[in-house]
């Protein structure tokens, strides 16, 4: 039988070969695959657990929150907040930071998440997930502010997320590539079950929700239009769609053999550069993707350097396979 490599494991070995991870951010770690593994438990029970369903409230975006919005969002508060590791949350479920209150020790981590995403898929027994992002606090002696989370992406200390699927997967970078962890539900923990995946360059498959086709920009259309006249088209070849709904489907999906997803600015709300959001979304699925050989951009510019004005901003997510979100980007550039 094969011996399997634990997170614990895993993030200790990491910690010792190349000093990427100190001690603080170890625990950092171990403690949102905890939570993740809380949430999958949940997620599991389903209606057996009462977690289906809508709340009676809407978050900051204007959006109705689901049961398990909220419910993932705690379990991501309460597990992280007493363990010295974090000086604060930002989530997008809530309306501000989250300081890590003065009864626990302060340490020199931001954490942003994203507790549950695909929530549209929560009820349909759809995979869904949790993303999140660690940066440093940029400046140790003086107390938490807003501002401190308005960093690059580029300036990430960590990133990931949990699928919440068929199995559950844990999916890690802090730097040096990525690794994929299961959980196994009969031990308990997350183990370490591929490193490294390459997203070819290449892909024949594109994601992207079809029924804004007519609010789309000419950049978008034209690409997608390509893409449909397959064989017979400037492309000379056929391209496939898939779209989940859940950006965490879409994304491992892409990892696990390459693609394209696109959620571009449309005309539905002009004024908003995009549905995503960039600190608790693109960011860190922009790392993830760049750290196994993709790229990701607004159309314009690199996700990863695009630097930040507000919590909750918005931003147009174009991420994949390298040679594809480079023409996509060329066609916004009017190349
Ligand atoms: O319903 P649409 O417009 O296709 O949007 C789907 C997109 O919205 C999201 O569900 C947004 O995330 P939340 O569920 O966290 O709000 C993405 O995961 C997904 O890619
Ligand atoms: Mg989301
Ligand atoms: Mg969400």
């Amino acid at each position: 039988m094969t011996k399997r490599i634990s997170l614990t494991r895993y993030l200790v070995e990491q910690q010792r070969a190349d000093g990427l991870i100190p001690a603080q951010l170890r625990l950092l770690l171990e403690i949102v695959a905890r939570a993740c593994k809380s949430i999958s438990h949940a997620v599991n029970q389903g209606a057996l657990g009462g977690v289906l369903g809508s709340a009676a409230s809407e978050n900051v975006q204007g959006e109705i929150q689901k049961k398990l919005d909220i419910i993932a969002n705690e379990v991501l508060i309460e597990a992280n907040e007493w363990g010295g590791h974090l000086a604060a949350m930002a989530s997008e479920e809530m309306a501000g930071i989250y300081p890590v209150p003065n009864r626990y020790p302060q340490g020199e981590y931001l954490l942003l998440f994203d507790p549950l995403d695909g929530s549209s898929n929560i009820d349909v027994n759809v995979s869904i997930g949790t993303i999140f992002s660690v940066l440093r606090k940029p400046d140790g002696a003086r107390d938490v502010a807003g501002s401190d989370f308005l960093q690059p992406g580029s300036q990430q200390v960590a990133a990931g997320y949990c699928i919440y699927g068929p199995q559950t997967t844990l999916v890690l970078t802090v730097g040096a590539g990525v690794a994929l962890f299961t959980l196994d539900r009969e031990q308990g923990s997350f183990l370490l079950t591929q490193e490294n995946p390459r997203i070819p360059e290449d892909t024949q498959e594109f994601a992207i929700n079809m029924s804004n086709q007519r609010h789309w920009d000419a950049p978008v259309k034209r690409y997608i239009d390509e893409c449909l006249q397959g064989r017979e088209g400037p492309r000379g070849k056929d391209f496939n769609m898939r779209w989940i709904a859940s950006m965490v489907a879409d994304v491992h999906r892409i990892l696990t053999r390459g693609g394209i997803f696109m959620y571009p600015w449309d005309r539905r709300e002009p004024e908003k550069p995009g549905k995503l959001r960039l600190m608790y979304e693109a960011n860190p699925m922009g790392w993830i993707v760049e750290q196994a050989g993709g790229a990701a951009t607004n159309g314009r510019q690199r996700i990863l350097d695009i630097q930040p004005t507000q919590l909750h901003e918005r931003v147009s997510v174009i991420l994949g396979s390298k040679n594809e979100v480079q023409r996509v980007t060329d066609y916004h550039r009017g190349l």
